[in-house]
């Protein structure tokens, strides 16, 4: 929205389901600390290009933390309270990365169809729970995305977690700041709709009609549709005519990943919180069974809260149950680690990015191999509707900057089109001229764009 404003486009419309802007940029306090439930961490810095959100945060002065993940392989716990031995770990380590790589090769030099099930066969799977740890740490995080990785390649290797009051959630508001009318960080322009929840995008040669849950109806010359892969793969949308096949074949073929955090509050800290210890791993015979943990001393020394990370099955099946037993899940493994007399946590917090209407998963995550047009039909419009968001971020999608640079390239697109319509317009109108006698042509090219969501 801010690009096409800056672009002369002022007649724009954001309409957001929620009552906040931000989307899975989302602050919550919890145990007196601001905790983020979404996006935690700005991935990508200290290479040759900069980040374009690493910019923001520090024009804004965002206070963030280092994370160093280095050593967190050599934090593995099993279920004594024993940590594996260095060499043990290492070895388990190579041999899982070793694996993962020659699966990604066969991969690459076989057809993809038969490719997952061949590769497979060739690899052997780890069993034992260290081996199944490490499996999880490598593909639900570090390997999660086809090698080369953009993020690391173009913007650096490191990250940073913020730990800000404000939230990751004022870059936002700051950048809303410099287009929309605001007064004291709140906005205050009607530009933007909130608990405007979008079910029907209805386009034809003229315009887009658009219709919300509450009856309200909005019309305008194009759409900017930024609803998360896991939206538009539900039934919440609905298009008329409908989508073509080649598009909805796209979006559905696209996995979404759950990611879950999960925070626990305790009266003290009882983990180790010396220099390499911030993360931490627990070996389980069942995959990603409460693996990856995070204590919050670095960004908030006092705060006594752990952080540990579900994903996809694992993730789901919490959502699905009560807090009160995954906080019984997550004391059982903290006593297998830390012994019997650790404090019981007093708060936790569960979000629920599965089962929220407006989300349905975490973030986009295309297959290993994947050919270039699947991205593309995700990301083409369809006439007057176009399409951004992370999932439409050809080199970052997942992540942060991927929502921010997609949303910028799709106004941009956006601008280009209009700028043909109106080249094209004189045309149109003579010819609407000659087959429709009595009737005055409508040659007038509204500047507004409805525009679906808060975050462009
Ligand atoms: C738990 C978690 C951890 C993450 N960790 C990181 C991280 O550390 N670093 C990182 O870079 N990225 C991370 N990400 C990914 C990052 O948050 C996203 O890639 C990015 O925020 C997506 O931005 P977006 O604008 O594409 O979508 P969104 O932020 O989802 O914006 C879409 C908006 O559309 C609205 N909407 C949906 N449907 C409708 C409708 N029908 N009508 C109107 N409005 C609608 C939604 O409410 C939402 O506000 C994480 C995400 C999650 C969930």
């Amino acid at each position: 929205a801010k690009v096409l404003v800056e672009n002369g486009v002022e007649d724009v419309l954001i309409l957001e389901a929620t009552d906040r802007i931000g989307g899975r940029i989302q602050k919550q306090n919890f145990g007196d600390v601001p905790v983020e439930l979404g996006a935690g961490w700005i991935a990508g810095v200290g290479g040759k290009e900069s980040n374009p959100v690493w910019e923001l945060a520090s024009r804004s002065n965002l206070r963030t933390c280092f994370s160093d993940y280095t050593n967190a392989r050599f934090n593995i716990y099993d279920r004594s309270g024993e940590i594996f031995p260095t060499g043990i770990a290492a070895d388990s380590y190579t041999k899982a990365v070793d694996s993962a790589i020659s699966k990604l090769k066969s991969l690459e030099a076989l057809d993809y169809e038969c490719a997952g099930q061949l590769a497979e066969e060739a690899s052997s799977p780890p069993k034992t729970p260290i081996e199944l740890a490490i499996d999880f740490i490598l593909h639900d995080f570090e390997m999660a995305e086809v090698e080369p990785i953009s993020t690391y390649v173009d913007f650096g290797e490191r990250e940073f977690l913020v730990a800000d009051e404000r939230g990751y959630e004022c870059l936002l508001y700051k950048m809303a700041e410099e287009f929309l009318f605001t007064s004291h960080g709140n906005i205050l322009d009607n530009r933007l709709k909130l608990n405007q929840v979008v079910r029907e995008v209805q386009q034809s040669r003229n315009g887009v009609v658009v219709k919300t849950e509450d009856g309200s109806v909005y019309e305008a010359n194009y759409v900017i549709v930024s609803a998360s892969i896991g939206v538009l793969q539900s039934n919440l949308l609905s298009f008329q005519p409908p989508l073509p096949r080649w598009k909805t074949e796209a979006i559905q073929k696209c996995d979404v990943m759950v990611y879950t955090k999960i925070f626990l509050k305790f009266p003290h800290c009882f983990w180790p919180c010396g220099p390499g210890q911030e993360f931490f791993i627990y070996a389980h015979e069942l995959r990603g069974y409460f693996t990856f943990w995070q204590h919050m001393e670095n960004a908030y020394p006092g705060s006594n809260i752990l952080v540990v990370t579900l994903t996809n099955e694992q993730s789901k099946r919490v959502e699905a149950q009560s807090d009160q037993e995954t906080l019984k899940e997550a004391m059982s493994v903290l006593r297998d680690m830390f012994g019997s007399t650790i404090p019981y946590a007093t708060d936790i917090l569960v979000p629920r990015w599965w089962n929220n209407r407006f989300q349905r998963g975490s973030y986009s995550n295309y297959p290993m191999i994947s050919d270039n047009k699947l991205l593309q039909n995700i990301k083409a419009p369809v006439g007057r509707i176009f399409f951004t968001g992370e999932h439409t971020s050809e080199k970052f999608s997942g992540y942060v900057h991927g929502g921010y640079l997609a949303g910028m390239e799709t106004s941009k697109s956006l601008l280009e089109e209009m700028k043909q319509s109106l080249l094209l317009q004189p045309l149109l109108a003579f010819t609407e001229s000659l087959t429709l006698t009595q009737q005055t042509p409508n040659s007038q090219i509204y500047p507004n764009v409805n525009f679906i969501s808060g975050r462009s």
